[in-house]
Parts: C-alpha cells; structure tokens; sequence
C-alpha cells in the first residue's frame, strides 16, 4: 500500500486483487494548461466505478507548474498567426511535451505512486488558434483548432500511454470541439432534484447546464465571454510587473465606466446563437487595445478600467443566465470554478447578478472541491474514456453530428 491506500500495481491497468484485469480501479493523470497560460495544472486521480455506470472519481494530487517566463512570453506571441510560423510553432510543440510530462511526473511522485502504477496521461495541450465557426474553403466546410504538447514526447517520457489533441475529433463531426469539460460535469455532478449551473471562470467563461436528472442529451453548455482574459490583459497593460488582479484588489477601488461597459456588451457573440465557443481571437490582445485606447482617451483612472472589466465578465454570465438558460430551466446554484473563483471582487459582482434571481453562486471550495483541479481532472477522465475506446463527447453541447472518441493515443 502506498500513502493513498492504493495498493501497487500489477500489470498496468491491474492491481493487486483484480486478476481478472476489469480495469475497475484506474489510476489516470490529466494536464491542462488554459488559455490564461499562468501553467500547467497536474491532477493524479483514481477511478472506480460507480452506480448506474457513472464513475467515482478521488483526487489523489494536483499542483500547478508555472511556466517559465519566457516560455509564456513565447506562447503569447504564437498567438499572432502571422508569428506562428511553422519552426515555432514545432518547437512549442516539443517544448511543452517535455514540460508537460516533468509536469506529469511530479503530480505522479506526489501521490506516492510509480509511472508504471498509472493506466493513462490526458493532456489538453496549450491552444494557440481556435476557429469553430466553419471557413469555406474549395467546397469544404472548415473547423480547426490547433492545441499543441506532443503527446508522443509525454508517453515516451513517463513510460505511460497519453491522449492528447481532443478537440479535433468532435469538430470533424461538425461540433465547435469546446467545450468539452460538461461530460465530465455530467458525470460527476448531476442531480436529481436541482438543475445546476457549472461556472468556468479561466481565460475564457463557460457554463454547463445540467437540468435536475438529465440525460446526457439534455446537458447543455457554452462560452459565456471572457473569463480572466480582459481582466488580466488591462491590468498587464495599466499595471507593469503585474499579470492579474490578485484578490481584485483595483478592481474594488474602481468604479464600473457605464458608458464604455454599454459599448462593450454590444459584442455580437454575447447575442449569438448556441452552440457557441470564443476564445483569444476575439477577447485577447487587440481588444484589450480598444479599452486602453478608451482609457487614455477619456483619462479613466486604472481602477475604474478594471472594474469595468470584471462587471463585463459578471454582467456576461448573468446575460447568459437570463437569455439561454432561464427561458429554459430555473436553476438552484451556480458553483463557480477556475481561477475567477478567487477574485472576491468579481464573485460579489456575479452575485449581484445572479441572487436576485434566486441562483445561488457558490465555489468549488464551498462544495469541498478544488477550483484549480476541476480542468486537469476532467482531461484525466476523458482519456480514461478514450483509452477505452468509450465515446466521450456531448454532441448535443458542441453541435456534433455524432458522440464519438475525442483524443489521439501515444503508445
Ligand atoms: N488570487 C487570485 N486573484 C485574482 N484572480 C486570480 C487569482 N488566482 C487566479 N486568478 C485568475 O485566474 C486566472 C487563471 O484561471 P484558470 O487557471 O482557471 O484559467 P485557464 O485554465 O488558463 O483558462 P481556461 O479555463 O479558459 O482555459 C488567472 O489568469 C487570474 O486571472
Ligand atoms: C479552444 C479552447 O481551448 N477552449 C477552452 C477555453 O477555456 C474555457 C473555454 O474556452 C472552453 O471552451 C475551453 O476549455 C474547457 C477546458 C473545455 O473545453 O471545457
């Protein structure tokens, strides 16, 4: 027995106990690095299953590996696509297959476990480019997304199978390949009496609606706006030295500019129909431009810019609340994950929104979870899934024709 109780591994895939090799117990680590790019999130976590063919999940480790300075620098500037040359972009590639598997490897010695205890490595991969809306092209109709960290480099390091690259598959079915977390949100998290809303809050905001006892066809899911991203593009851009509002703190000494937040929920894709998915594209650099040219026009004091980004993010979530989900399903509580979780100045703003409603917005913590880990685990299950050969995809969430086997495996 290790210090998690597991007992050591046999074969991979089989422990001591379970000779039959029914894979009841898995071990499967999952790496995700978000469209934040603050690094690599590791969760180690074991899989049983459970009833009505739901899987139990426990976590046995998680910790988030910084990435290094400049490799974030250099990550940021592949999301130009006229710097994204190819050399570049190979490089990364290799670059982040090397650190995602040390990554891999230090959440695995953590747990107390060796590689060869572990069936299966997830990696979502770093995006650089997501294009879910179909391009025209020689009478083709186009979707791509580009997440890159070699999954061979990963399988080769840590001795242990990887998926990688998820997201491909479920566009070549027509789907917006994002997002893709609600599977696992649908397995984990569904109730039989209360409809529930799962609120992302990294880069980029996403929620999942899981009515009171769903079908996985009646989960539905979709970007809500910008998660994190403006926020923090304003306060690297007003504030040097600085990549986010810790705690929000400018954010609580601002006050909101009504006339610049207006304009900015004009934007087209908050009125867009679902399924629906954004990403850097169109929050990212060029439209944090736009805010400070605002600023500088109209001398808004910092704060007042970073308040006025973290109500668009709060007001984004409420407007999907009021226009997509309530006409639908009245829900009981929003538990709220990702790094926004800890920006006590944007959790306020969103309960503003939400309460009057009669939603109750809580943490991962509140609930005993962990708002860091909820991506990695999820990336874990899904390549449990995949390594199995099991569909793991919600069309009726990514507007995919089909379900089918998201993720590439590397032997
Ligand atoms: N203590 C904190 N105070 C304020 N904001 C925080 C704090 N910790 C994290 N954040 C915010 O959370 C962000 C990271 O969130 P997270 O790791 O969930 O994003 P991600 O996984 O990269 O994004 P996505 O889910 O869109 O892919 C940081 O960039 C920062 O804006
Ligand atoms: C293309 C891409 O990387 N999308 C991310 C991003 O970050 C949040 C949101 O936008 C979500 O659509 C997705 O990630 C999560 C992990 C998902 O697929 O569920």
């Amino acid at each position: 027995m290790n210090a998690n109780g597991l007992r050591a591994a046999g074969p991979r895939g089989r422990r001591a106990g379970e000779e039959d090799g029914s894979r009841s117990v898995r071990v499967a680590i999952g790496l995700m690095s978000g469209t934040s790019v603050d690094g690599i999130d590791a969760a180690a976590i074991e899989i049983r299953e459970g009833d009505g063919g739901r899987p139990q999940v426990r976590l046995l480790s998680f910790e988030n590996v910084p990435y290094p300075p400049a490799v974030r620098e250099e990550i940021f500037a592949l999301f130009d696509p006229s710097a994204a040359t190819v050399d570049r972009v190979g490089r990364m590639n290799a670059l982040l297959g090397e650190l995602y598997a040390e990554a891999a490897l230090s959440a695995i010695r953590r747990a107390g476990l060796e590689p060869e205890e572990v069936d299966v490595v997830g990696s979502h991969g770093q995006t650089i480019y997501h294009a879910p809306q179909p391009h025209s092209s020689q009478g083709y109709e186009l979707r791509y997304t580009v997440q890159i960290g070699e999954g061979a480099v990963i399988a080769a390091r840590t001795g242990i199978p990887c998926v990688s690259d998820f997201r491909v598959a479920d566009m070549a079915w027509g789907g917006q390949g994002a997002p893709l977390v609600p599977f696992t949100e649908y397995l984990l998290y569904g109730e039989p009496d209360r409809t529930l809303l799962l609120q992302n809050i990294g880069g980029i905001g996403n929620v999942t609606v899981l009515p009171a006892s769903c079908a996985p066809e009646e989960v539905y899911a979709f970007d809500t706006g910008p998660g994190n991203m403006v926020i923090d593009g304003v306060v690297s851009r007003l504030f040097p030295g600085m990549s986010m509002d810790v705690g929000g703190a400018r954010a609580k000494e601002g006050n909101v500019d009504q006339e610049l937040l207006a304009q900015l929920q004009e934007e087209p894709y908050f009125a867009q129909a679902l399924p629906k998915s954004t990403g850097r594209e169109l929050f990212g650099a060029a439209y944090v431009d736009r805010l400070i040219a605002y600023r500088d026009e109209r001398g808004l004091p910092p704060n007042d810019l970073v308040a006025t980004a973290t109500k668009l993010t709060a007001w984004s979530i409420g407007d999907s609340y009021r226009r997509y989900i309530r006409p639908k399903h009245s829900a009981a509580a929003m538990i709220v994950g990702g790094g926004g979780s800890y920006n006590p100045t944007l959790l306020g703003m969103l309960k503003e929104e939400l309460e009057p409603m009669g939603v109750q917005v809580m943490t991962q913590e509140d609930i005993g979870q962990s708002s860091d880990a909820k991506e990695a685990i999820a990336f874990a299950l899904l390549a449990d899934y995949a390594i199995a050969g099991r569909p793991n995809s919600l069309p009726g969430v990514t507007g995919a024709r089909r379900a089918a086997v998201l993720g590439k495996i590397s032997y």
